[in-house]
């Protein structure tokens, strides 16, 4: 999709013609698009059409927003064009004022939505010497977060910092298992702070890369470099911090950083594998201050919420997935974002190879492997054992018809995972824990996963005892 050339000039020939289609088009996105969108990212653009109407390029200012356009817009515009125009029209990105321009071609798409595989990582790594890194990826935005029971609370309370920085819930403190899409959301308070305020100073970075700079600035002795480039910043997002375990010097900085930044209303956000308080070797001054805001956690995604991300990563990438594929594929892959994603790249490459359409046997086939794998690995016996063995009791107490509450308790833990992992129904789990009636079982699952939500620590060991079942 994305080359670099030398930009040819467009023959004179047309030209009126050619930026009448533009006119149209750009009149169009005025009426679909909020006023501040299309000026901000529409207005500024500078079109070429080809004398045969057969390719438009539209020249852009910087990297940051030619990312940014391409990931949110093009796929609209090369839509619209097309409808303008009544034939196919080649939609081409190009930086203005470049020897070497980059190009990106573009497929018209019914939907605006932006494909991450699309973007580059990094997009503002290769911003214009002088111009602020970001190090934020334009596909991750709020528009392609999926939102769900999971992620509502995170979601808003991240829509809130990015509309409002400096204001409520400084710091914002996102923690929860892997591939939940908590890097996705941070990048997504980023973008859209950018979007409102482009000229805001943004930085996205990992727990890790500031470990390395700090290094980096012990060794040159660049300190004052570095709390200029840290200290000066509107919003900083900081992902994993888990990271910083042991590093005493890393997190002196980051506490001089963190101070610096809140004293001067600037936002943090932060994201973590667990909650403040569980962070081991942290001194107890800065995870204090991780707490001192809004702590919230991300959670697996609910049986909805999986359906419809596969439906939505599908579209994003030209294709249908019709709903009760989707329903197999998110009852069977229940990890985390990241896994779905997977098994949706495998289906479609098995379907394109095989020239198939997508349906549920298409969908077995394709993610044979991986079902087999979790057949094997997820009992209800192995359930039974790995949650006796947490929580210290018997397994044979599963079975058993005690019922004080440290036995009782770990028993509904385990019926809940059973329903949440297996795909026993109710009255099959009864059977498997001593005979029970599936309205026990379906007490101890309601009970269990309206806890969840309210007692982090519950909710910490259902992490690590789901994190040990999938192995
Ligand atoms: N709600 C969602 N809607 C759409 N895509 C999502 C959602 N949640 C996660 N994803 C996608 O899943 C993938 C993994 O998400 P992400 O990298 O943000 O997870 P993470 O929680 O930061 O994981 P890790 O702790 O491993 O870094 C990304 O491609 C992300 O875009």
């Amino acid at each position: 999709m994305t080359e670099e050339s030398h930009r040819s000039p467009m023959g004179p020939a047309g030209a009126d013609a050619g930026q009448g289609l533009w006119q149209a088009c750009v009149e169009q996105l005025a009426q679909d698009l909020p006023e501040q969108q299309f000026n901000t990212w529409i207005k500024p653009l500078v079109a070429q059409v080809a004398e045969d109407f057969s390719k438009v390029t539209l020249l852009v200012g910087n990297r940051f927003k030619l990312d940014w356009i391409r990931a949110q817009y093009a796929g609209r515009i090369a839509a619209l064009l097309e409808s303008i125009y009544g034939q196919s029209v080649t939609l081409e990105l190009a930086l203005a004022q470049r020897e070497a321009v980059a190009r990106t071609y573009i497929r018209p798409a019914t939907t605006p939505t932006a494909t991450p595989s699309d973007a580059p990582n990094h997009s503002s790594d290769e911003a214009p010497a002088g111009a602020f890194r970001t190090r934020l990826n334009p596909a991750l935005t709020f528009e392609t977060l999926v939102e769900g029971t999971a992620n509502r609370m995170a979601r808003s309370a991240a829509m809130h910092v990015a509309g409002m920085p400096g204001h409520l819930y400084n710091p914002l403190f996102i923690y929860g298992g892997v591939g939940l899409g908590k890097t996705h959301l941070v990048h997504a308070v980023g973008n859209k702070l950018l979007a409102d305020r482009p000229d805001a100073k943004v930085l996205y970075i990992h727990a890790e890369q500031f470990v390395s700079d700090v290094v980096k600035a012990y060794q040159r002795r660049t300190f004052d470099e570095f709390k200029e480039r840290y200290h000066s910043l509107d919003l900083l997002l900081i992902d994993d911090v888990q990271f910083f375990a042991n590093k005493d010097r890393t997190q002196e900085e980051f506490f001089n950083a963190f101070e610096a930044l809140l004293a001067k209303k600037s936002h943090i956000v932060m994201t973590s594998d667990t909650y403040p308080k569980g962070l081991a070797n942290i001194h107890e001054r800065l995870v204090s201050r991780f707490d001192s805001g809004l702590t919230v956690a991300i959670e697996p995604p609910e049986l909805e919420m999986r359906v419809a991300i596969l439906i939505n990563k599908a579209r994003a990438e030209s294709t249908e997935m019709p709903e009760e594929v989707a329903f197999f594929v998110a009852k069977n892959v229940r990890s985390n974002v990241r896994e779905l994603e997977g098994a949706l790249r495998k289906i479609l490459a098995y379907s394109r190879f095989n020239q198939k359409e997508i349906s549920i046997q298409l969908a077995r086939e394709a993610l044979r492997d991986l079902l087999s794998i979790q057949n094997r690995q997820i009992s209800v016996e192995n359930i039974q054992k790995t949650v006796a063995d947490y929580y210290k009791i018997k397994v044979a107490d599963m079975y058993s018809k005690k019922r004080p509450a440290s036995i009782a308790r770990p028993r509904q833990i385990a019926m809940y995972l059973a329903k949440e992992l297996t795909q026993k129904s109710l009255p099959e789990i009864g059977e498997l824990f001593g005979g029970r009636d599936h309205t026990t079982v379906l007490h101890a699952v309601r009970k269990i996963s309206g806890e969840r939500q309210q007692l982090t620590e519950l909710n910490q060991q259902l992490h690590v005892l789901e994190q040990t079942l999938k192995g």
